[in-house]
């Protein structure tokens, strides 16, 4: 049953003409999704006031239109990390896409690809890190398209696995390492239904999730906390790959410089969405200090509350080089699976370029902080 009730409708073949934004995907998403997932993607921490202020954050930035300017050359192109990105967005890592559609990240990896857009795959996907990526190898020699792939990693309970996680998917051909920080401890009570598993993590020691109300401790003083990564962590994992790494899940400025002097080459300002910790500062308001903070060829991604073009763009002028998605992707697919991934991309870009060409940006470079009339934060 879904959240209204009825039976769960199955995903659509054709996107009905309706459908011209990320909040009509949301809407349409509640009839395809069974009700508890929808709950758990939809859901912030506790209150959720930081889901909320997330997408304040965004709607109080007032923009500066720029009309007359020279927009014949203008293009959405730039290189990160040593990589080429067709325009500033990635689908972030979100967990077991198989709760949305039965194609689950293959369809995303594909339409990804289609749309020349970045795809981080997380640790907890439902299917195999190999399978993802042999998913979208396989689509963009079929389209002549591509956008970078990469993996993101949960810190396992023994570095022995963490350690497979990370050959596996140098060995698989992705990009980049997304390491994820601020997810460790949180509340989270979501019993996967049958069918849907961390695939990468057949055989591996499960992570302890819950407390339990018999033992001597609630969280601190438990291998719950004992787990949880730390900077000889970040320390370690630098050594062990010559890949990109990337730290997600920062939201300070001196987290920021601590992470790249250990060696991060990049950093994902980010609160989970909202997931984790009720009342944390949203992503966009401490972008300009944590900017300030690491140099200038260090990038720094963004997410949580994208929705529309205009807020890459504001993402991008407060010192983002590229921002990510995380729910919008599950929308789409649960409406209509790799189709509705790639036509909500399409939506993003074209709302994207649309914001761009309206305050005069001729490039990603252009895209500065004198855009924003109501900056204040
Ligand atoms: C259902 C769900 C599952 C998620 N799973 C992961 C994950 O496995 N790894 C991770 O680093 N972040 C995960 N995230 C967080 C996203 O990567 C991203 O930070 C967040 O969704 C961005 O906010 P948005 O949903 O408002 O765009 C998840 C988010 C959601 C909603």
């Amino acid at each position: 049953m879904n959240a209204a009730g009825q039976p769960v409708k199955p995903a659509l073949t054709q996107i009905p003409p309706h459908v011209s934004n990320l909040a009509d995907y949301a809407t349409l998403a509640r009839e395809h999704l069974e009700a508890h997932a929808w709950a758990h993607l939809e859901s912030g921490a506790d209150q959720g006031l930081t889901l909320a202020h997330n997408r304040k954050a965004f709607d109080q930035i007032r923009l500066r239109p720029e009309p007359l300017a020279d927009l014949s050359q203008a293009h959405t192109r730039q290189n990160l990390l040593g990589q080429p990105f067709e325009w500033p967005l990635l689908l972030a890592p979100v967990a077991y896409q198989r709760l949305a559609h039965a194609d689950g990240e293959l369809a995303t990896a594909r339409a990804a690809m289609a749309m020349r857009t970045g795809m981080v795959v997380s640790t907890l996907s439902s299917y195999t890190l190999e399978e993802i990526a042999q998913a979208a190898h396989t689509a963009a020699q079929e389209l002549g398209r591509s956008g970078p792939l990469w993996f993101q990693l949960y810190q396992q309970p023994s570095r022995e696995h963490t350690l497979k996680l990370i050959r596996r998917a140098e060995t698989a051909g992705y990009q980049a390492l997304v390491w994820t920080i601020d997810a460790h401890i949180k509340r989270s009570s979501y019993p996967l239904p049958p069918g849907v598993e961390a695939a990468n993590l057949r055989g591996m020691p499960e992570q302890r999730q819950t407390s339990d109300l018999m033992s001597e401790h609630i969280l601190l003083g438990t291998d719950l906390t004992q787990s949880a990564p730390t900077w000889d962590d970040l320390v370690w994992l630098r050594a062990q790959t010559q890949l990109p790494l990337i730290v997600k899940g920062v939201l300070s400025a001196s987290a920021a410089a601590k992470a790249v002097a250990l060696g991060a080459d990049a950093i994902v300002v980010s609160n989970h969405g909202g997931r984790v910790l009720d009342g944390a500062v949203s992503p966009l308001e401490v972008l300009p200090p944590i900017r300030a903070a690491v140099p200038a060829h260090i990038p720094l991604l963004m997410d949580s509350g994208v929705r529309h073009g205009t807020d890459v763009l504001k993402a991008i002028a407060l010192g983002a080089s590229a921002v990510m998605v995380g729910r919008p992707q599950m929308h789409a697919l649960a409406v209509a699976g790799m189709l509705g991934v790639a036509h909500m991309l399409y939506l993003l870009r074209a709302e994207f370029e649309l914001a761009m060409a309206q305050t005069g940006c001729q490039s990603i470079e252009n895209i500065e902080k004198n855009l924003l009339t109501t900056y204040q934060m």
